[in-house]
């Protein structure tokens, strides 16, 4: 049996188990027998094969980048070039775009590196097409566009999310508050600072003996934990990224028996979704500014001493990669070395006439910085 035939049958028997408490042992063991199945398939055998690949590795340029998934010939293209200003294939051809193509876009004074990506079709994580060097270049982006036919949307996003999903990507989701640490002896000890709802000791412990650890520490901090949560900790590769659904191609243009109201009416319930057209620019502006917000990103404006700050050109820096010391390395390595102390204004300064502040500081988005060196 291949590992996809394993999969569906796994998947099958879940279908027909109830979740009871007499059943719940053996659906944790499953789940985690399909976690383990679905590693095999994305792990290339012998040499080479899985991520990467000719035309995949693109030099990575900008502070963060976003990668447009979807299914062919949803606009991906159009939006990107358009975007851009850098030219990627379109036309009405399934399969156009057969590499990673990059852009940057400026957006609030930071360049922000734009992917475009072959469209993948269902299966992708089984090898089929080039769905795997999409999703492996998809994995290493700060925010992913799941472009969709703003016709056949529903149908495409459940099979995109489950591409991804198998490739280990979590989407708008913060990593568990599950923790799991393994010990010597004393066997499986479970405790939760909150109720457990969707998940008993009995599947934790199936899960835990699938995966071969017999005596271990769970603690369980997150409401509603699932036992796909606890596999994902134990798993320990997931991938956590934000993503917006960019459902694309102006519905005003289409006949309208093209698409029923039930499904229009669905379509602007999904959560982080922008509907635009990319071919007559309508709505792009909504969602450059969703992009900007997802990213999460930390403008920090340079005050030169008896100057006035520097507002035309921010140094820009991840959340959580935000303290004085890492604006400091984003202009010179040497810069940190040299500070005597550093002067900040805005939202980080304990008070308006500016804070004086070390390297560890943490700073926040439109902070204005002086350096004073020693
Ligand atoms: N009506 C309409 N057509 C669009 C829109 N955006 C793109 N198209 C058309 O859709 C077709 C496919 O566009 P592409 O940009 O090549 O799509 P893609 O997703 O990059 O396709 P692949 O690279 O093959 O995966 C082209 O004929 C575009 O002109 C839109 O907003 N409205
Ligand atoms: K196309
Ligand atoms: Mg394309």
């Amino acid at each position: 049996m291949t590992t996809v035939q394993k999969i569906k049958e796994i998947e099958d028997e879940m279908a027909k188990t109830q979740k009871n408490k007499a059943t719940s042992y053996h659906l944790g063991q499953l789940k985690a027998k399909l976690a383990k199945l679905r590693r095999e398939l994305i792990t290339p055998q012998g040499g080479g094969g899985g991520g990467g690949g000719i035309g995949f590795d693109v030099a990575r340029t900008g502070i963060a980048s976003v990668g447009f998934v979807g299914f062919p010939s949803v606009g991906k293209s159009t939006l990107m070039s358009k975007l851009t200003g850098t030219h990627s294939e379109v036309s009405a051809i399934d399969f156009t775009t057969l590499t990673t193509v990059p852009g940057t876009v400026k957006v609030h004074g930071a360049p922000i590196q734009i992917l475009d990506l072959p469209g993948i079709i269902e299966g992708a994580n089984d090898g089929r097409g080039r769905g795997r060097q999409v999703i492996a270049v998809a994995r290493t982006c700060n925010l992913i566009f799941i472009v969709l036919d703003v016709l056949k949307p529903l149908g495409d996003k459940k099979s995109i999310e489950g591409e991804l999903e198998g490739f280990g990507i979590r989407l708008n989701k913060k990593p568990p508050a599950v923790i799991v640490r393994k010990k010597d002896k004393g066997g499986i000890a479970i405790t939760n600072t909150v109720p457990l709802t969707n998940i008993d000791h009995d599947e934790i412990k199936a899960i835990c003996s699938e995966y071969k650890i017999n005596n271990a520490d769970v603690a369980i901090r997150q409401p509603n934990a699932t036992a796909d949560d606890v596999v994902d900790v134990i798993e320990g590769n997931r991938v956590y990224i934000p993503a917006i659904y960019v459902l694309n191609k102006d519905i005003s243009h289409v006949q309208i028996d093209a698409i029923s109201i039930e499904e229009i009416d669905l379509l602007y319930k999904i959560p982080n979704s922008v509907p635009i057209s990319s071919s007559v620019w309508l709505n792009v502006d909504e969602l450059i500014e969703k992009m900007w917000e997802a990213l999460d990103l930390v403008r920090v404006y340079t005050k030169p001493r008896g100057l006035p700050p520097d507002y035309s050109s921010p140094v820009v820096l991840r959340k959580g990669k935000s303290t004085v010391e890492d604006f400091c390395s984003s202009i010179h390595k040497e810069i940190a070395k040299q500070m005597k102390y550093a002067i900040v204004w805005g939202s980080s300064a304990k008070h308006s006439r500016g804070q004086k502040v070390g390297l560890d500081h943490i700073l926040e988005d439109e902070d204005v910085v002086h350096i004073a060196k020693k």
